[in-house]
């Protein structure tokens, strides 16, 4: 494919210190993720997928390697360049949907917006049209606490694509639900990024749900491998 890839990983390392061990968690973790392209990440617990996301998605640095985001190399940008690349072309879906309590669905999914400094009416139209999509056009005005967890997680789901991100990261994104909710939460999450044209990478523990992507990797002795 010629098209830039939204993330590129070549070759990044990490480890933590626990006591008196270094643990090698990534060891030369290398992976393309192209335009529109849904991979899942499908490994045992503990083998540093959360890690590789959150090296992904700019929250932690590798000691070696690059990391590119939509064709930048990340390694070079100042913090402020590096925080403008996160809010404007990575979305992130949690576990837990870390929505803001004290907020209304509506107004969770235009804060971001807001601080990407869209103008009051489009972030209107975009949170209302995303809230509608995931059939939550009658819980506009709930707060968090009045929702059921799968409408908390199609919230969360809105937030993380309200900027238009072309790279979305997801950490076990329907890990919190029962299998029903769950099922049904992933099927709309991935019409949303088809929908949207997003390059989307996806830990998650539910081999049925990977088996819905268009490519599954897993990590094997730190790096990623295909499945
Ligand atoms: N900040 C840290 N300091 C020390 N060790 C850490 C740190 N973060 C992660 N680790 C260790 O690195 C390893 C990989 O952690 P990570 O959370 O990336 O795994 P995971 O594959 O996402 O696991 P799970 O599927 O259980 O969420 C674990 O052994 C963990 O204990």
């Amino acid at each position: 494919m010629s098209e830039t890839p939204v993330l590129s990983l070549v070759d990044v390392t990490r480890a933590y210190r626990s006591g008196e061990e270094t643990l090698e968690i990534l060891r030369g973790a290398s992976l393309d993720l192209h335009p529109g392209e849904i991979v899942a990440l499908v490994a045992p617990s503990g083998t540093g997928k959360s890690t590789l996301l959150h090296i992904a998605g700019l929250l932690e640095s590798p000691q070696k390697g690059q990391v590119r985001v939509a064709g930048n190399d990340t390694g070079t940008l100042s913090d402020t360049a590096r925080t403008a690349l996160r809010r404007d072309e990575i979305g992130f879906v949690y576990q837990f949907h870390h929505l803001l309590a004290e907020f209304t669905a509506l107004e969770n999914v235009l804060l971001p917006q807001y601080v990407a400094g869209v103008s009051q009416a489009d972030a209107r139209a975009r949170a209302t049209g995303l809230l509608h999509r995931f059939g939550l056009g009658h819980r506009l005005g709930n707060l968090p606490g009045k929702l059921s967890g799968g409408e908390k997680q199609r919230v969360a789901i809105a937030r993380a694509l309200a900027n238009r991100p072309r790279l979305l990261l997801a950490d076990e994104p329907t890990g919190n639900l029962d299998i029903h909710t769950s099922d049904a939460v992933f099927e709309e999450l991935l019409l949303a990024v088809r929908g949207e044209g997003v390059g989307a990478l996806i830990a998650t523990h539910n081999e049925a749900l990977a088996a819905r992507m268009d490519r599954v990797v897993t990590l094997s002795e730190g790096r990623i491998v295909a499945r």
